[in-house]
């Protein structure tokens, strides 16, 4: 085989240089060509400087009109295609961060320079907005909060020495109750390592964490972790099931910042019913991870659960990955904090760059306000070409869609802004939904997310003569970008060189900021989440409904003989006839599940 060969072996020496090559050209490249723009054409100073590059921008292909009133003037143009001016383009467009080793090419989106030229002073605007809520702004009007997840991983922006002693505490005592875990100076109840974390959370106290997991959990971590994130019973079933006997050592932490989420608090109880089945006492294997005195808190305080970290007011559920709720179970599988608070901060640091070509966070922005028409006209699909990266685009979901997808803006204008994210993975979903993004309907733009590096060094070989399985990905994702270009679809391309803590704290530094900017771009609270009240609240009605429901049917079951009953009788005696249909769907779903319930199921059905 191929491995084995002399050409091999070269091969493989020149791989290195060629990732060199990689890192370093196209920067260089630009440099070089700026001085070449600076004769031919007036250097304009930055912020923006506009270089005009040789451009072939043909007939308009793909106009669309915009249909935000903020949204600049002028017509949109179809995509450039010759390969020189796209050459030009990236060059003159790509965003390097040196000591990150991160790329973002947004040369694949079609704004212009006149687009770039209005959207400017809004942008300085937004960056001045950010600025202020870095300082302690209270940035979330409706709850009438500070937004200050950006003082995580650099305690000493934080606005008072409280906050900044309560960020530096918090830290010292993730890390140190983790080392304890992991060197067994903290022990399970019969005196052994603990092996298993079950983290019990839903949302902004899930995604973060079991993103981070998939990313950076070494193969053999000190102790492996597992998720209940929903109230699906058979979910949370499985989930105790695999543990098994493990459960005796099994670090059970369960997040939440307001403390009173049903799925989570559900998720609790199923958990200390299975410690309790197991002969097992739950308080002495139990951490919790809530804002100090919310419902979650006191239960582990009175308790005496093994140890509580707080979630700080301050913190949304969706920005919480730096805080507790992300650093403790990272820690504990021996992820290192540390760095990923240093990834994030180095990207803190560039994002607030007011020369707007060198901010990475604007450039994303401008693209979504650009491909999207500043009203989330298209959606974004984000596709990682690395199967550790698969759940970023489920982080960002949330993160996107749960800070943009608001019905009002901040002046109350009902405008129903959002942007839509999805995705998976590439190759594979090549060999899905590609299909449609190549040819059907143009409704998206995509972020592929590029690692330069394949695996481990030393570890790759050759599938063929010249060629190994990372070179196939590399080709499939520069295939794919490619092929949707010649469709005139846009794409945005973030390349970080391996994942590590580092670029993965970049990474949602990145995004994080690119949310708020395009928040404050399009005038939106990205803090709160009222839309998701409604379906709580909801869902607490149908609850009470099913217990008026199950108190008729009770009744009409302990008659001798049962009273069969009409689903419109249940609905009279529940006294909400109005509510016909909702009792039709709670008695087919309480009819399959409870025992007790089969005699009257067996007459309500007959
Ligand atoms: O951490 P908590 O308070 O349990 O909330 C979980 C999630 O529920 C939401 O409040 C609503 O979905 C999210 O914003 C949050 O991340």
């Amino acid at each position: 085989m191929a491995s084995s060969s002399g050409l091999c072996s070269s091969f493989q020496s020149l791989k290195p240089k060629l990732s060199f090559l990689i890192e370093k050209d196209p920067i260089s490249y630009r440099n070089h060509t700026k001085l070449f723009a600076k004769s031919a054409t007036p250097h304009i100073p930055p912020p923006f400087s506009v270089q005009s590059v040789a451009r072939e921008v043909p007939a308009d292909i793909s106009s669309s009109s915009p249909s935000s009133n903020n949204f600049p003037t002028m017509q949109k143009k179809g995509l450039e295609k010759g390969p020189r001016a796209l050459w030009g383009r990236y060059v003159d467009w790509l965003y390097q961060h040196k000591e990150l080793g991160l790329y973002l090419d947004v040369s694949r989106i079609g704004f212009t320079d006149q687009f770039v030229m209005e959207m400017e002073p809004r942008f300085l605007d937004s960056l001045k907005s950010m600025e202020e809520l870095e300082k302690g702004a209270i940035a979330n009007p409706d709850e009438r909060r500070m937004v200050g997840h950006y003082w995580l991983r650099n305690s000493k922006l934080a606005p008072n020495s409280f906050l900044t002693s309560q960020i530096e505490n918090t830290l010292l005592a993730v890390s140190k109750f983790a080392d304890d875990v992991i060197s067994g100076k903290i022990r399970t109840p019969s005196g052994g390592h603990y092996t298993q974390i079950l983290s019990v959370g839903i949302g902004g106290s899930a995604l973060g964490p079991e993103f981070v997991a998939e990313a950076l959990a070494p193969d053999n971590p000190p102790l492996k972790i597992r998720f209940i994130d929903n109230t699906d019973p058979a979910g949370i079933d499985h989930q105790i099931a695999q543990l098994g006997p493990e459960l005796a050592s099994t670090l059970v932490i369960v997040i939440s910042k307001s403390g009173g989420t049903p799925e989570t608090r559900n998720g609790l109880l199923e958990v200390q019913k299975a410690f309790r089945e197991a002969g097992l006492e739950f308080s002495k294997q139990g951490v919790a991870v809530t804002q100090e005195n919310s419902l979650l808190d006191n239960t582990a305080r009175i308790e005496g659960w093994l140890a509580r970290f707080p979630m700080f007011d301050w913190v949304g559920g969706r920005t919480s990955e730096m805080s507790a709720v992300g650093l403790l179970p990272a820690a504990l599988q021996g992820i290192d904090i540390k760095e990923m608070l240093a990834g994030a901060s180095l990207m803190d640091e560039a994002t607030r760059n007011t020369a707007l070509r060198n901010n990475p966070a604007v450039l994303l922005a401008l693209c979504w306000y650009w491909a999207s028409d500043g009203v989330g006209s298209k959606d974004m699909v984000v596709l990682p070409y690395k199967d550790s990266l698969l759940l970023f685009s489920r982080y960002l979901q949330q993160l996107v869609m749960e800070s943009l997808g608001k019905e009002f803006d901040l002046n109350g204008k009902k405008v129903n802004q959002g942007l839509t994210v999805y995705g998976n993975k590439g190759s594979t979903d090549q060999h899905a939904y590609i299909q449609q993004l190549r040819e059907g309907v143009h409704n998206f733009f995509v972020t592929f997310i590029e690692v330069l590096r394949d695996r481990p060094p030393g570890h790759d070989w050759e599938l063929e003569p010249g060629v190994t399985c990372g070179d196939y990905l590399f080709g499939m994702l520069q295939g794919t970008r490619s092929a949707l270009y010649a469709n005139n679809r846009e794409s945005i391309t973030v390349t970080v060189q391996e994942v590590t803590p580092r670029s993965v704290g970049a990474l949602i530094a990145l995004y994080e900021r690119a949310v708020g900017l395009y928040a404050s771009l399009i005038n939106i609270n990205a803090y709160h989440q009222p839309g998701v009240e409604a379906g709580k609240k909801a869902a607490a009605e149908v609850l009470a409904l099913q217990k008026r429901v199950l108190a008729v049917l009770n009744e009409a079951s302990c008659k001798e003989p049962v009273e069969p009953l009409t689903i419109e009788q249940v609905a009279d005696r529940c006294h909400c006839p109005e509510d016909i249909e909702m009792i039709y769907k709670i008695i087919a779903h309480i009819v399959t599940l409870a025992s007790c319930m089969h005699k009257v199921a067996a007459d309500f059905w007959r």
